[in-house]
């Protein structure tokens, strides 16, 4: 699935009545197989243009296609920071809802339920309940369930968050791994130039007022163990760019707070 994002304007209403322009002029592409990472201060319209791509908001001006090689409606699958798991069902039925929505078998969400919650190493947990499950464990299940209907585009907004610094760096490495099964479209949405640099084809720096992309930077490092030693400077040289390009709107933001 390629995704055109083109000539994308957002414009809310507040609460006094005053028009807030949010998004300006936005214009990207998701390609097929690629993972995109919006990286950007707090308020730059990050949540904004995800909701957007993901049909939850309508653009004021613009618009978002998909291409694929069927003409059938695109499926996406999203995980948000906060994961709304159903907390009367359990791990298994949390990850099959969205089959049982669609009116999938009985069979086959037994054999998709099984198979995504071994993908996210949630196996043995299948009738735990959320409250039983820790803030990653949790994080897993949304991610089971995002995959579980098989969509073409993944989205995912500052998933790994309100995570422990230890927990993230894990679910980074894991979701790297699973990527490399799923190959799957995914926009990503992070406030965290590592985290950004880490998981991303690209990176699409947004800047604030209006939300605007500022860059689009290639990371031209291989997408698996860039974490090694011998990627250090590369790595290091992407995050300061990046730092150096939100640096101004992210002390804006910081006065604002
Ligand atoms: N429903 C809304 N009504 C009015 N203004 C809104 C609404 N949603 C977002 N905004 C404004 O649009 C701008 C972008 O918000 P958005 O939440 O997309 O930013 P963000 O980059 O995701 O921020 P954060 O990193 O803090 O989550 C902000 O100025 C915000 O106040």
């Amino acid at each position: 699935m390629r995704v055109v994002v083109e000539n994308v304007e957002k414009t809310f209403v507040d609460s006094k009545k005053n028009e807030v322009l949010a998004l300006e002029d936005i214009n990207f592409s998701i390609e097929k197989e690629e993972f995109v990472v919006l990286v950007g201060p707090s308020g730059c319209g990050k949540s904004t243009l995800l909701n957007i791509v993901g049909g939850l908001l309508s653009p004021t001006k613009g618009q978002v296609y998909f291409e694929s090689s069927n003409d059938k409606d695109p499926t996406l699958g999203i995980v948000f920071q906060e994961i709304a798991l159903f907390p009367w069902r359990s791990v298994f039925e949390n990850v099959t809802f969205g089959l049982e929505e669609r009116g999938v078998s009985k069979k086959e969400r037994a054999e998709k339920g099984k198979h995504y919650i071994e993908m996210v190493g949630l196996t043995g947990f299948e009738a735990a309940y959320p409250k039983q499950l820790s803030g990653g464990m949790k994080q897993r299940a949304g991610i089971a369930r995002a995959l579980a209907v098989e969509p073409d585009l993944l989205l995912m907004d500052e998933p790994f968050s309100a995570l422990d610094a230890q927990t993230r760096t894990i679910m980074q490495e894991e979701l790297l791994t699973i990527w490399n099964r799923t190959r799957l479209s995914t926009l990503y949405v992070t406030h965290n130039i590592q985290e950004a640099v880490y998981l991303a084809d690209r990176v699409i720096v947004l800047s604030r007022h209006p939300g605007h992309i500022k860059k689009i930077i290639p990371i031209e490092l291989p997408k698996i163990g860039r974490d090694q030693e011998k990627y250090r400077s590369q790595f290091e040289r992407y995050s300061n760019e990046i730092w150096e390009l939100i640096r101004h709107d992210a002390e804006e933001a910081l006065k604002e707070a």
